[in-house]
């Protein structure tokens, strides 16, 4: 038996675009293991719903290869009714937005009760109660009135936290969470930030954490894999990956945070968008049109992710380069490629 619960290997999920596949994913491979939270960031449109997607078999016009093996067996190779068995069982999903996944028209309680009911964890005789001590669980003020509520009753963070009660409903081994606070409120993001932490740690999950935010980051994760344009560029534990963060995107998306000494002052954002699917660029590294002052040579023809220290791998050799000396504090990179910029007479960024 594997040691990962989750173990996805050479991921491709590809969309058509006029006439013509394109993948998103692009070989991507994570594992999680129990009790784990693995946080999947990158800027949008860099293909993290994508994977998450793809990993509970919900792309149905894509063209998806690869294994996902969920406790050992691949489960891309289930039928439809089979990953219905899976979804909302052994792996559940929470949403950025929990009006999508709430029916409007039902009731909070028979929304928890159809899931009990489909995966059969409890008898009908006792899914009033375990409703109400789920609603309990994940922190709902007087549950019994809650749960005759209607989604538009409630505000955003309770119906998340209704949705967060449908998740674990089931004890499930695998909790995929993407992007689940971001439409939030921030004090309320925290709380139900510590919410998924708390029964993560209850239920000895794995989870994986799909967020922009490296501020969840830090809070959650224990490792990060960080994704570019369809690929993992970097992987390592959380405090390695902020102590020694060596990718150059990875650095980039580390110095759009403000330190202490640039409060106040304006904050650096990473010029450039990824690409769309079919203007991409596949030779070579995909973040080196966004780093223009990096020399060819410093880049790999055809970049492989290797573990460059134990549990820490990047991709493409660029990170080697001098213009990204780890021991330069975040700002100090900003500083120096402009000077580099001005003297060779400005490279466009
Ligand atoms: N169903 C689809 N058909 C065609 N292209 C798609 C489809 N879904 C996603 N894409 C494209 O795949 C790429 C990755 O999208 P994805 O939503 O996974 O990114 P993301 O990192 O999750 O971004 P965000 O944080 O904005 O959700 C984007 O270029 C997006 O336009």
């Amino acid at each position: 038996m594997s040691e990962y619960l989750l173990e996805a290997n050479n991921l491709t999920t590809s969309f058509k675009i006029d006439g013509e596949y394109y993948p998103a994913v692009d070989d991507v491979s994570i594992r999680i293991r129990e009790n784990e939270v693995l946080a999947l960031v990158g800027e949008s449109g860099s293909g993290k719903s994508a994977t998450a997607f793809s990993l509970m078999g919900l792309h149905r016009h894509a063209r998806v290869s690869g294994e996902v093996l969920f406790q050992g067996k691949d489960i891309l190779k289930n039928n439809e009714r089979q990953m219905n068995r899976i979804r909302g069982g052994d792996i559940a999903m929470i949403f950025q937005d929990p009006m999508t996944a709430l029916n409007p028209l039902m009731k909070i309680k028979h929304q928890i009760q159809e899931t009990l009911k489909i995966h059969g964890t409890v008898r009908k005789s006792g899914r009033e109660l375990y409703t109400i001590e789920l609603l309990e669980k994940v922190g709902i003020p007087r549950p019994e009135r809650v749960a005759e509520n209607y989604p538009h009753e409630l505000s955003g963070g309770m119906r998340q936290r209704v949705v967060i009660a449908i998740a674990i409903a089931n004890r499930p081994k695998l909790l995929i969470a993407d992007e689940p606070t971001t439409a939030l409120d921030v004090t309320i993001q925290a709380q139900i930030l510590d919410l998924i932490r708390e029964l993560q740690d209850d239920l000895g999950s794995g989870v994986l954490l799909i967020t922009h935010d490296l501020g969840v980051v830090a809070e959650m994760a224990d490792r990060v894999a960080v994704m570019y344009a369809g690929q993992i560029v970097e992987v390592a534990p959380v405090r390695e990956l902020f102590k020694n963060p060596k990718h150059p995107y990875t650095r980039s998306l580390l110095n759009s945070l403000p330190s202490e000494e640039q409060l106040g002052s304006k904050l650096h954002v990473i010029q450039g968008v990824v690409p769309a699917l079919n203007k991409m660029d596949r030779e070579g590294c995909r973040f080196a049109p966004r780093i223009p002052w990096i020399p060819e040579e410093a880049h790999e023809h055809q970049p492989k992710l290797r573990e460059v220290e134990p549990g820490h791998l990047v991709r493409c050799t660029c990170y080697q380069d001098f213009y990204l000396d780890t021991s330069m504090g975040h700002g100090e990179m900003e500083k120096r490629v402009e000077a580099l910029q001005m003297e060779e007479g400005g490279v466009g960024r």
